[in-house]
């Protein structure tokens, strides 16, 4: 099916500046992201919950809030996310909360009059050995990475979910498909945290506690993306903007590096003189995830931070927050 590229304003009506815009997980890596970039593109009417406010797990709970709060646009950032230690350690929580939390969200949006829906899938719904960049026709062509195949079932269920209430229902939900995200309020837990943010964390610390070395999960050699947050909510707003169809769209920048490789900047960027010590033992997971996004240049949209500034961009924000992580 072809993209659809439609006006901000004109026949939607919803996606004027007064649009009242529900950011699920605003207190994320994602969520907050948006909610700067929505404020900062001048939308007045965000609406937004702790998970206290409302647990989305709670069908009865979220559809209580549609019914009262009415929003015109939904954007779901909200999930359970982790690296490739949490996907593997906590299967039956990254499948069963995520299946529930999307479920409830995207029917109540639907029967609440919701116009417009955004859902984040990720990278890591494509088969494991796909043909590299993946394009987005590559979904559902071959079995997928062990390490995180319970979060990626339930993500390809979420485009299901959308692609199947746009179909009988007319519901205009569109599903995006980000690469790895990094950026000011990541998760920067030793254990449960993607790379990025754990190998700042461990430089840092072993710079100051005048370490040997470093030790980096499994071989160096997988090829990982990375999308800066600040670049990737850009993007989701640009889309929520601009696109409606069922067809699912990749939203990276088109180039990766080896887990080696980042490390070595990171490393730079810290001033941790010490060594690099790979640990095989670790999991590699998936050996390369990078996106084709022909489909998101032709659309009119390229991501625009460069890597070492985003990373040295994130150090600063640790730095100032390394008191106050969530986790
Ligand atoms: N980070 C990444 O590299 C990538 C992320 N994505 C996708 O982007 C989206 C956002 O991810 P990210 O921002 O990184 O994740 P975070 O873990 O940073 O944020 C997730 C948000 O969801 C909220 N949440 C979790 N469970 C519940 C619940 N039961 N009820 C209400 N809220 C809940 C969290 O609330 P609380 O603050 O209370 O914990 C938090 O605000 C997800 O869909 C993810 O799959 C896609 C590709 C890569
Ligand atoms: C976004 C994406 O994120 C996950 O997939 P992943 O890309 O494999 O995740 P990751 O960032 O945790 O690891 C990337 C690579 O880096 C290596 N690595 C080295 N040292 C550390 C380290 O210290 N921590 C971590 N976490 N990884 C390390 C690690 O061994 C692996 O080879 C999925 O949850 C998936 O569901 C998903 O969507």
């Amino acid at each position: 099916m072809p993209c659809v590229i439609k006006p901000v304003t004109g026949c939607w009506g919803t996606m004027n500046k007064h649009a009242k815009i529900y950011v699920a997980g605003h207190r994320g890596l994602v969520g907050s992201a948006l909610v700067r970039a929505l404020t900062t593109k001048g939308y007045s009417r965000l609406v937004t919950r702790t998970r206290q406010e409302l647990d989305l797990t709670e069908q009865a709970a979220v559809e209580h809030f549609f019914k009262t709060e009415r929003p015109d646009v939904v954007i779901d950032a909200a999930a359970r996310v982790g690296g490739i230690h949490a996907n593997s350690a906590y299967p039956a929580e990254f499948i069963r909360d995520n299946l529930s939390m999307q479920t409830h969200l995207v029917d109540s949006a639907y029967r609440s009059g919701v116009k417009k829906f955004v859902f984040l899938g990720s990278s890591c719904i494509y088969p494991k050995h796909a043909p590299q960049p993946l394009k987005e026709d590559y979904l559902l062509t071959g079995p997928l990475e062990p390490t995180n195949e319970w979060y990626a079932v339930a993500k390809i269920a979420g485009i299901k979910l959308c692609q199947a209430y746009r179909r009988q229902y007319g519901f205009d939900a569109i599903s995006l498909m980000p690469t790895n995200l990094y950026g000011s309020g990541d998760n920067f837990s030793l254990e449960n945290s993607h790379v990025l943010p754990a190998l700042i964390r461990k430089f840092h610390e072993a710079k100051w506690a005048g370490a040997k070395s470093v030790t980096v999960w499994g071989t160096g050699t997988p090829r990982r993306e990375f999308l800066h947050v600040d670049d990737l909510a850009e993007a989701v707003v640009f889309l929520m903007e601009n696109y409606s169809a069922e067809d699912i769209i990749n939203v990276g920048v088109g180039e990766d590096i080896s887990i080696r490789e980042l490390a070595e900047t990171i490393r730079e960027i810290v001033g941790f003189e010490g060594d690099l010590v790979f640990d095989p033992e670790k999991p590699d997971g998936t050996p390369r995830k990078l996106l084709d996004v022909s489909k998101l240049h032709s659309l009119g949209w390229r991501a625009r931070i460069p890597l070492r500034q985003g990373i040295e961009e994130t150090y600063r924000w640790f730095l100032a927050h390394q008191n106050e992580f969530r986790r």
